[in-house]
């Protein structure tokens, strides 16, 4: 039986490499045999996930290692009843947080070699201009404008060179949150139909965390089928600035002023285009297009 390793060594700042030194001793300490694909840029993850497939055994097993990004590419290329294990080697790490995952590689890896293989559910997206899976979330407004501007930002190439990419992410952040404007956007799920005129932040999620370890969903489960949509429309800034702590402390659906509600299918189309990011990467809805999403089954041995 051989392990064939799908790797990100640059994930969450180089802790990919620290876990593969951790990972490959531990391995061969072990007696165990693997073949590893280490990403060396972006884009090469579908072409090493379709080698391994065209070389495995049935016996062998695929392991992902990295964040949730490379998690998120690599799940895009498997057929979907392919079972993975996964080590969460990434800086947010909320795909891995959601289903309790270890952040210790060691450990992580014990789990995945001791452990059977276990349902859960990612979001089927689809447009007229993209479409694919999403493990986290799926943001339209202002989320998706933050991962924009932060992606293409030379200042973020800069600042992660020196370790500190959630410095530059805030400074966007920042920025964004107040010159982002509200769009207006009709959403139709299996019970309901309503617009939002004044949409600020709209995001779906299949579990509860965003942006690294915010509970934005704190009652969503990826081991059901149901996508939770949380909606904010735009205020004033001291307005928007005060409901913060709420949302860091997983407390502000108690809030009215966020819209919260739950389908296994929903479909939304803006009048007017917009930036979408998927599990962090950046897509654009054209206006008045539709955007659906359904619930699809997985599993993952963890
Ligand atoms: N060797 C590499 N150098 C630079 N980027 C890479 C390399 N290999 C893969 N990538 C790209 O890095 C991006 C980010 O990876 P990933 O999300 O796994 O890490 P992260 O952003 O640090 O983690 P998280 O999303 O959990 O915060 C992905 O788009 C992936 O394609």
């Amino acid at each position: 039986m051989i392990y064939y390793i799908l790797a990100n060594p640059n994930a969450g700042s180089r802790k990919g490499e620290r876990s593969l030194k951790l990972l490959l001793p531990y391995l061969e300490e072990n007696g165990l045999s693997y073949k590893l694909f280490a990403t060396e840029r972006t884009g090469q993850e579908a072409s090493f996930i379709q080698q391994i497939l065209e070389e495995k055994k049935p016996e062998d097993q695929l392991l992902i290692l990295g964040g949730d990004g490379t998690i998120s590419l690599a799940l895009n290329a498997l057929p979907a009843d392919f079972s993975f294990g996964y080590i969460p080697s990434g800086s947010g790490n909320d795909f891995a947080r959601s289903l309790g995952l270890s952040l210790d590689p060691i450990q992580a890896f014990k789990n995945i070699r001791h452990n059977q293989a276990k349902n859960f559910y990612v979001m089927r997206y689809k447009s007229q201009s993209f479409s694919g899976y999403a493990l986290n979330n799926v943001g339209i407004g202002l989320d998706a404008a933050i991962v924009k501007a932060t992606n293409g930002s030379r200042v973020k190439k800069l600042l992660n060179s020196i370790k500190l990419g959630r410095l530059s992410y805030l400074m966007t952040a920042l920025h964004v949150l107040f010159s982002k404007k509200s769009f207006c956007i009709s959403i139709y799920n299996l019970k309901d139909t309503f617009k939002f005129d004044n949409a600020f932040l709209l995001t779906f999620t299949k579990h509860p965390y965003f942006g690294g370890g915010v509970k934005i969903a704190p009652e969503a489960s990826n081991l059901n089928q149901e996508i939770h949509l949380i909606e904010l429309d735009k205020y004033s800034m001291p307005k928007i600035s005060s409901l913060i702590p709420s949302v860091l402390q997983g407390r502000h659906l108690e809030n009215d002023i966020f819209h919260h509600s739950v389908s296994t299918a929903v479909s939304v189309t803006p009048q007017s285009t917009q930036p979408v990011q998927i599990d962090g990467e950046t897509f654009e809805i054209q206006a008045n297009d539709t955007l659906t999403l359904t619930s699809e089954r997985r599993s993952i041995i963890c």
